[in-house]
């Protein structure tokens, strides 16, 4: 992509020397020494230009010691090694507008490219107040429209949007690309004012950031007819900013600020924490980056909210579009990101859990019943038995909510994917029941039969089984260094030995019963 240079610059000095040196009267600084070295590099003023220069060049010599803005002193070097250096991109590529000079300094490149492309819109960025101060007097003094100076450093959080960005000898170009990502727009251009050794910086960039810049234009040069080499380098944004695609997504969806600990929506959210908020609302809080995404796909109708940080994290395109954008402020997204995920969390309508009675039976296969206390272990339990195949999780009255957050999230979505059903309390389940009990006061499970149509019963954590279960119980043989499994783990070694009976676990998978 680089360009090689042009005509031999020593061909050019020798002709820049003589034709100097034929205009004596213009060797003094002066608005006409200033238009012909102008000229010399292919570059012909107006009168208005010529002024515009001259008095810029005044303020920069006039503020100079007490700004220090350059370390250039010499006339003809500060016409070619500022003014025309920082006009030259203007002659090689197409300015965006509205353009910003980052960390623009004494205005260069701005100035003098707003002077020769008045129809710009110019953006001078600059952090150092005093400079920045400087910017503002000369833009007034040369009465440039158009033309703002901003005066902060620029952040990736800096989201004025502009359609280039343009800069020359701030920082690396990999950290200028970081830095616009909250203000150009896509398809916007950054255009680099380099030195000639730049290609390691370029190499980086291009790691950093592929897919989301592309380089455009590598293009080697020299300024006018000096030794100067110089390097353009355009890169292409590909992706958009975040307010815009913030903006896209508002388009889309119904947006509700929330910035009050005190306001009832938010209340109403942060009883979806608890197994009796999720009961009372019918409501189910998903986090997590993939089971939300999971979750939105497998439920789209039961979307209700999706609750990020602020405007952060928009809904993303294909979202259903009923679903409310929450934007919270962070001290109330954080109430409810328990886990610490800084993800999106997806309010779901709550699937339904139909109600079980014994007299109803067990479909073929297994049906698993769960008086599990911690939420943590209905979770990891429900996860078991998606990945074994049971027919259907009955929960019983002891039983911690299936969409408590905990469990949720120990399931791993499964309990959003399993049919659920709410039955009775352990001690209302009838003894003639064809279960298969857990417990390790049982016999062991290698000898243990499994019905075509049965529940297998976990035992609660801590007291196991009421006696009448206990009697016929199963156990899992364990060395006798530990007294029991947890309730979830033994629960899952019962449901691999009943798949492993039914050999159908050979080949890695199994089929559904
Ligand atoms: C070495 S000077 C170059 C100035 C000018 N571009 C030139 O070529 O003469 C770098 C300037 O960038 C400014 N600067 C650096 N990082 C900046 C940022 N993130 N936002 C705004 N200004 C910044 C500094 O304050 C400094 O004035």
């Amino acid at each position: 992509m680089k360009k090689g240079h042009g005509a031999s610059s020593s061909r050019k000095k020798t002709e820049h020397t003589r034709r100097t040196a034929q205009r004596p009267r213009e060797d003094q600084p002066g608005p006409a020494a200033l238009a012909a070295l102008f000229q010399d590099c292919g570059l012909i003023l107006t009168e208005r230009q010529i002024e515009q220069f001259w008095l810029y060049h005044g303020l920069l010599r006039h503020h100079n010691t007490a700004l220090n803005l350059t370390r250039i002193h010499n006339f003809n070097q500060m016409v070619l090694k500022l003014y025309v250096d920082s006009v030259l991109p203007g002659r090689m590529t197409d300015l965006p507008s509205p353009l910003m000079d980052l960390g623009s300094g004494p205005g260069m490149p701005g100035i003098p490219l707003k002077i020769m492309h008045p129809q710009v819109q110019m953006v001078l960025a600059e952090g150092r107040a005093k400079r920045a101060a400087f910017l503002l007097e000369a833009v007034a003094q040369l009465g440039l429209d158009a033309t703002t100076v901003v005066d902060r450093n620029i952040t990736p959080a800096f989201e004025q949007p502009v359609a280039g960005v343009i800069t020359r000898a701030v920082e690396v170009i990999a950290d200028t690309l970081a830095r616009v990502q909250g203000c150009l727009a896509q398809g916007g251009r950054v255009i680099l004012m380099k030195g000639p050794g730049c290609d390691p910086e370029i190499a980086v960039a291009q790691q950093r950031f592929d897919g989301r810049f592309a380089l455009v234009a590598d293009t080697a040069y020299r300024i006018g007819g000096t030794s100067n080499e110089r390097r353009l380098v355009v890169f292409e944004r590909l992706d958009a900013p975040r307010h815009a695609v913030a903006a896209q997504a508002a388009g889309r969806h119904r947006v509700t600020a929330l910035t009050s600990d005190q306001n009832s929506r938010f209340k109403a959210l942060k009883k979806m924490l608890t197994g009796r908020g999720i009961k009372k609302g019918a409501m189910v809080l998903v986090a997590g980056a993939r089971p939300v995404h999971e979750a939105m796909a497998a439920l789209p109708q039961r979307c209700r909210a999706w609750i990020t940080r602020d405007t952060q994290d928009p809904p993303p395109e294909g979202a259903p579009s009923h679903m409310e954008w929450l934007q919270l402020a962070e001290p109330l997204y954080q109430t409810l990101d328990i886990f610490g995920t800084r993800a999106p969390l997806l309010c779901l309508e709550a699937p339904a859990i139909t109600p079980w009675s014994p007299a109803e039976g067990f479909p073929l296969g297994c049906s698993l019943l769960v008086p599990f206390q911690d939420p943590e272990n209905i979770g990891a339990v429900i996860r078991s038995a998606a990945a074994f195949g049971v027919r259907q999780v009955i929960l019983l009255g002891e039983s911690a909510h299936p969409f408590h957050p905990k469990a949720l999230r120990a399931s791993a979505g499964a309990a959003l994917r399993l049919p659920l059903r709410q039955g009775p309390f352990l001690a209302d389940l009838p003894p003639d029941l064809p279960l298969v009990a857990l417990s390790a006061e049982g016999t062991d499970i290698a000898a243990a039969a499994f019905p075509p149509a049965f529940g297998l019963l976990a035992g609660l954590e801590g007291q196991g089984l009421p006696a009448v279960w206990r009697s016929k119980a199963v156990r899992i043989p364990l060395s006798p260094v530990v007294e029991s499994l947890n309730a979830a783990t033994s629960a899952a070694v019962a449901l691999y030995e009943w798949q492993r009976r039914q050999g159908t676990l050979g080949d890695g998978t199994f089929d559904r019963p």
